[in-house]
């Protein structure tokens, strides 16, 4: 278990995180999520003892992480850097003998990864050869090989594809089911609800939000309605309770100030019986996002 406790971090007058707490455990995933500059990175690297702490203890299994511990991190930056000139080979066995692992391992298992996350060249190919999104996978690899205990990832999806977003979803998922440690960052919210069984939400260094992500949504209450009725616009705005109804393609998306409003809602679509769609959800971590943004301004 990993254990963040009150760390703050100060860059001279400006606080880059104020006060964090965190809980990491094993087969977990948590998702970071903030605006830029809201303190990410930072996390990050105070974790990695890239930069210390102004105040607060970072600690796995109750002792400070160790140059020993470190070996058992894999970290997936948000910056890439592969040496371009370098074979996708060399640097990916680089940093698994970095990690403690065999060079005849990593070798075999490099064919693995390649295969299962679908990498278009050969072990042997320089990496400027490697189109960007392959490029990103063999960085991943990089950072995964040695099949870490604890997996930080930043932004590990920008500029993928669906189909190649998925391919890494499905390693992460294959980890976090074999016992890793996973936080990660993201600004793609559907991503951050897919993956993450906790989230901490950043604003300006401070943390305004966390917890298990149904219950983060729930919290809000369901003021949320997707409707696919004959019903019109007006009919719809004009239930106590509505607060906006907006055309969604062939359906509406209504904004309820009390998720009691939905039963008049349904009762009122569905007067001439039956209708092709009606959901009531809480809102989406997009929606809650902008808003915990806009209060905390
Ligand atoms: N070395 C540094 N010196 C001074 N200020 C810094 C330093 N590193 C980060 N900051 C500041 O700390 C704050 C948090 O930055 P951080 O990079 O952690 O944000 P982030 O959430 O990772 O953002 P992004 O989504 O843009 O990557 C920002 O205001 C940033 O300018």
């Amino acid at each position: 278990m990993i254990q963040l406790t009150d760390i703050s971090k100060k860059f001279g007058a400006h606080t880059a995180v104020a006060d964090m707490n965190m809980t990491l455990t094993p087969g977990k995933v948590m998702g970071l999520i903030g605006q830029n500059g809201a303190g990410k990175t930072t996390t990050f690297r105070m974790i990695l003892n890239f930069i210390e702490p102004t105040s607060g203890s970072i600690l796995w299994d109750d002792h400070p992480i160790t140059q020993l511990d470190k070996q058992r991190i894999g970290f997936l930056p948000e910056e890439r850097g592969l040496y371009q000139k370098r074979t996708v080979e060399e640097q990916v066995l680089y940093f698994a003998e970095l990690h403690g692992m065999s060079r005849a391992d990593a070798k075999a298992s490099l064919i693995q990864w390649m295969k299962r996350l679908d990498v278009v060249g050969k072990p042997t190919d320089k990496v400027q050869t490697l189109s960007k999104g392959n490029a990103q996978k063999v960085q991943m690899i990089a950072s995964l090989i040695f099949e870490p205990d604890f997996i930080i990832l930043d932004e590990p999806f920008s500029g993928l594809d669906p189909v190649n977003t998925s391919l890494m979803m499905s390693e992460i998922i294959r980890m976090r089911d074999n016992g890793a440690m996973i936080i990660f960052s993201s600004h793609d919210m559907s991503n951050v609800t897919k993956i993450s069984d906790d989230l901490t939400m950043l604003k300006n260094g401070k943390t305004v939000l966390q917890g298990p992500v149904q219950n983060i949504r729930e919290q809000f209450g369901r003021t949320r309605i997707y409707v696919e009725s004959p019903t019109t616009a007006t009919e719809l705005a004009a239930i106590e309770g509505v607060a906006t109804v907006t055309k969604q393609g062939t359906g509406f998306d209504l904004v309820l100030s009390d998720e009691a409003a939905g039963r008049r809602v349904f009762e009122l679509v569905t007067r001439n019986g039956y209708i092709p769609a009606f959901s009531q959800q809480p809102p989406t971590l997009d929606d809650i996002f902008r808003q915990e943004v806009a209060i905390h301004d």
